[in-house]
């Protein structure tokens, strides 16, 4: 049987924590007036946060970039935001146009939902460590090198080796959209809407879980880690308050990745130009090369895009026409050109994908992402993103400055460690800065984010008393750690390393 989609059911006002009871159901009067509220709450809540600043200072490509015109996490984000309103409005167009809203109960909801994808994508990169991948590589490289067992740090409590080993690869699988679950739920207590919560969450897997072979059922959706054990509890009172199934993910979640994957693959080339790798002249002729080389097209084959727009080549010669034509700022006028006419084509094809999709999209398993399949959109991208990983990310600069990144962090976790290896009891007469308590160690707790300690101490009272708490107490303490280094911008990860290090600061 064909099941009915009625998007209404993925939409709820309701949050974690409400002063009243605010599971209210679609049918009570005035409902729409009332969520269109509670996301106006929830825009509030993000904008409003310290995690949202702190994508100023984050690596999107350039590390520890001074250049204010190269995008930083947050200018990229700005950038996913509105490209992300733009499909989501052309989703509503075309439904529109076939009178299909009421369908699929998403009448009337275009306001409510350009809401909830534009803060899904504002937010989609807050649990970004400092120095992108290059940061979750070192978080991982130090827990996988130096915790391989947590009877090594805490003696011999540990009673329980399946909860152990869990909880070993959990901490070995630092992610960063793992820890915007994280940060809304447990560390910044944002209290969102389930709908906002559930679009940030983009892979459906635990941690722990080991990643599924390619061909696997699902595999798409759970090809990263998607959340900790330490919000496994949050995560499926989430998918029960939205009637979605176990491992699932959220409509809006694909928009919000659509967004991304054409905001950066332009953006990232862009940015090279901006800081000297290439020249205009240089990307055409590498864009031209690197859609031919992936689609096997010849120069007859000039295929449209997508219907009403032109070919990529097309699209390219234009840019590069009017860049010619114009006497000032000529990489400007290119990718302004490049910009306009791609970024409709893309925005379109994710729409009808996204609409071609929509049973298994609103169930929660289409597992694939809306700019990956094999039309000439998704190559498109495909060549943007080809020639940044062949043309920047390896530029000797980029290479050099990810590998001082990798040394920072990596770094950083080896000065904290000893707050590792002390005995709980230890531990935590360090935090209360007690007399008995090493003055070394006090000085080192002394540096932590207060908002970690207090997301530390209050999940270890939960298990206070409970079977396995000395293993969890260890557990929380080394979450406690990522979630300081990770929350740092690269620039505070940088002093803060400078500092420890007594390298280069002002003594
Ligand atoms: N410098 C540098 N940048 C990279 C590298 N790989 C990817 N990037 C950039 C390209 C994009 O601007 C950005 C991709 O953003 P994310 O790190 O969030 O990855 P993405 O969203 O594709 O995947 P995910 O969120 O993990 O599913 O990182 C690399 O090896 N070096
Ligand atoms: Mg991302």
């Amino acid at each position: 049987m064909k099941e009915v989609i009625d998007f209404k059911t993925r939409i709820t006002a309701q949050r974690p924590y409400a002063r009243s009871n605010n599971n209210r159901p679609w049918t009570t009067n005035g409902y729409l007036d009332y969520l269109t509220g509670q996301l106006e709450s929830d825009r509030g809540r993000i904008i409003n946060s310290p995690a949202i600043r702190r994508l100023q200072q984050k690596t999107q490509v350039f590390p520890l970039e001074r250049n204010a015109t190269v995008r930083s996490r947050l200018t990229h984000s700005l950038e996913v935001q509105q490209t992300g309103r733009f499909i989501l409005r052309t989703i509503f167009k075309k439904l529109n146009d076939k009178d299909l809203t009421a369908q699929y109960g998403l009448e009337q909801l275009e306001r409510a939902l350009e809401s909830i994808v534009e803060m899904a994508c504002l937010s989609h990169d807050i649990g970004n460590p400092p120095f992108g991948h290059f940061g979750e590589h070192a978080i991982n490289s130090w827990f996988t090198e130096n915790l391989t067992s947590i009877k090594e740090f805490i003696g011999n409590h540990v009673s329980n080796a399946e909860l152990e080993q869990k909880m070993l690869l959990d901490l070995q699988s630092f992610e960063g959209n793992a820890q915007a679950i994280r940060l809304v739920a447990n560390l910044l207590v944002l209290n969102l809407t389930y709908t906002q919560t559930a679009s940030l969450l983009k892979y459906v897997r635990p941690a722990y879980e080991p990643k599924p072979d390619k061909k696997a059922d699902g595999a798409y959706l759970r090809k990263k880690p998607g959340f900790y054990l330490s919000e496994e509890d949050f995560v499926h009172e989430l998918w029960s308050a939205l009637g979605m199934p176990l491992g699932s993910r959220h409509p809006v979640t694909w928009i919000m990745e659509a967004a991304d994957d054409i905001s950066y693959g332009l953006a990232d080339i862009e940015d090279a130009v901006e800081k000297g790798i290439l020249d205009i002249k240089q990307i055409k002729e590498l864009l031209e090369k690197e859609f031919k080389a992936l689609g096997d097209i010849n120069e007859a084959n000039f295929i449209t895009l997508s219907k009403n727009t032109q070919s990529f080549q097309e699209i390219i010669n234009f840019a590069a026409q009017r860049a010619e034509a114009t006497p000032i700022n000529k990489s400007s006028e290119f990718f302004l050109w490049l910009r306009v006419n791609l970024i409709h084509s893309l925005v379109q094809h994710a729409a009808d994908r996204f609409i071609d999709n929509i049973e298994s999209i609103y169930a929660g398993h289409f597992d694939h992402a809306l700019m990956e399949d094999d039309s000439l959109n998704s190559l498109a991208i495909e060549t943007l993103k080809g020639v940044a990983r062949k043309e920047v990310f390896s530029n000797r600069e980029v290479e050099t400055l990810e590998l001082q990144g990798y040394r920072i962090i990596f770094g950083l976790i080896d000065l904290y460690s000893p707050l590792l290896r002390c005995s709980a009891e230890e531990f935590n007469a360090t935090l209360d800065q007690d007399k008995s308590a090493s003055p070394y160690l006090k000085r080192l707790a002394g540096r932590l984010a207060e908002r970690h300690v207090k997301a530390y101490r209050l999940a270890t009272e939960k298990v206070n008393g409970q079977a396995n708490e000395v293993l969890w107490e260890f557990y929380y303490r080394c979450r406690l750690l990522q979630d300081f280094i990770s929350g740092m911008t690269d620039q505070y990860a940088y002093d803060e390393y400078k500092i420890l290090t007594v390298a280069g600061s002002h003594l």
